[in-house]
């Protein structure tokens, strides 16, 4: 079929009938019903991807936040309705979308292409149907909780979900930031690093786990065990400094365990899940975690877990969804039933900030240009935990405790 002349449909073709494109009406017809095809596809995917759809799509929703900043796979349309409807191919969607200005499309690898909106996805509106408020968790007035808040000034408040009995705080850093540079470097040049990986092998994040003497409880996570180490002298400057100054905690008030996390770069990951490891107890007493960053400012994200999801898989309720960037320097707590509650992650490639460098210091000046990259890409978290419940092959099990009644398996 020889092509549409397109200077003959505005009207301005000089060539007449030496035009070696075609001048008939049939053709202009059909050119004009591919245009407004594409149009109508794109406008459709437009739409899904729309603030007034994602208030009430959690379908949407759920594709947004469960995928690596926000890209949607083309693929991902083709069931939906309309696009059915149309019976639209991967191919079509993709020219379509091509000439959308509120959408990013991004077209390789092939076979994988994929769009995304530019802006961040609005919150979706609760539906007190959706999300059922659990009854019978203990009020503050009826038991109370003493909250880090109550220690020390400064805590906002992420999660105040008092039904639940569930609270997650940040605080903002105070810390100057050759202070932080320093405590980075000791961290990620002293800790006893092992990598985690995905099902496929792909490093996810390093970890540390590092207890009160006298314990040897492990940390598992799936099939992978990290071994405990003591405490190390190292860290004590950096405990007084957190748990000491900004949580107002005695000594003796500390938590006996952290455990740490070591993200390279964006592409470093926790999924979704609640730290409910039977040592912590967490889903069945008031649990307190207290976190602190250092490095690359992520994404916390924090939501209600979902626990008759459709897929059959733990999930969470996007409607409840709400996320705080944790910067160098800045403290955040999970506390009460937050954990039997909530789910949280840090979701991949959502860093939004590098830290700042520091005029006053000029800490930068005097840190090498790798240990300056490493600083603004890499993230150490370390999160402190109270071992409530030792593991049975842990001597501190025994009421006396002595040794261990089993071998670690
Ligand atoms: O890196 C963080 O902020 C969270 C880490 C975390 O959730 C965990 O270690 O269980
Ligand atoms: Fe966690």
């Amino acid at each position: 079929m020889i092509p549409p002349c397109h200077y003959f449909q505005m009207g301005c073709c000089t060539k007449g009938a030496a035009c070696k494109f075609s001048h008939s009406h049939a053709a202009s017809r059909s050119r004009q019903e591919d245009t407004l095809r594409m149009e109508a596809l794109r406008l459709q995917v437009e739409y899904y991807l729309s603030d007034e759809n994602l208030l009430t799509d959690n379908f949407f929703q759920d594709l947004i936040h469960s995928s690596e900043g926000g890209w949607i796979a083309i693929e991902s349309f083709l069931g939906c309705p309309r696009i059915h409807q149309l019976r639209a191919t991967a191919t079509e969607l993709i020219a379509a979308l091509r000439w959308s200005k509120q959408l990013r499309l991004r077209e390789w690898p092939q076979g994988k292409e994929a769009v995304c909106r530019t802006s961040p996805p609005p919150k979706p509106k609760v539906h007190a149907t959706t999300v059922p408020v659990p009854a019978g968790e203990d009020t503050l007035e009826f038991r109370p909780l003493k909250l880090l808040r109550d220690f020390t000034k400064g805590w906002q408040a992420v999660v105040e979900d008092v039904d639940r009995r569930s609270f997650c705080f940040v605080k903002r850093t105070s810390a100057p930031e050759d202070v932080l540079r320093q405590e980075f470097d000791l961290l990620l040049s002293s800790g006893h690093w092992q990598t985690l990986t995905s099902k496929t092998g792909a490093v996810t994040r390093s970890t540390a786990w590092y207890v009160s003497p006298g314990c040897c409880c492990r940390y598992v996570y799936g099939d992978t065990a990290v071994l405990p180490r003591d405490k190390p002298r190292w860290l004590a400057d950096v405990e007084a400094r957190v748990l000491g100054e900004l949580c107002g905690l005695r000594e003796d008030e500390w938590p006996n365990s952290v455990n740490m996390n070591l993200y390279e770069d964006e592409s470093q990951n926790v999924g979704w899940h609640s730290d409910d490891e039977g040592l912590f107890r967490g889903c069945q007493a008031d649990c307190r975690i207290i976190s602190a960053s250092w490095g690359a400012s992520r994404r916390f994200e924090v939501a209600v877990k979902d626990r008759n999801h459709v897929s059959g898989k733990p999930s969470v309720f996007y409607d409840t969804l709400n996320s705080v960037t944790l910067n160098s320097g800045d403290l955040c707590t999970m506390e009460g039933l937050f954990q039997k509650h909530f789910s949280h992650q840090v979701a991949k490639g959502n860093s939004v900030e590098s830290p700042k460098s520091s005029d006053s210091t000029n800490s930068e000046s005097m840190a090498s240009p790798e240990e300056t990259s490493r600083y603004r890409s890499a993230r150490i978290n370390l999160t402190w935990r109270y071992i409530v419940s030792h593991r049975s092959y842990c001597r501190r099990s025994r009421p006396d405790g002595e040794s261990p009644r089993l071998q670690p398996p």
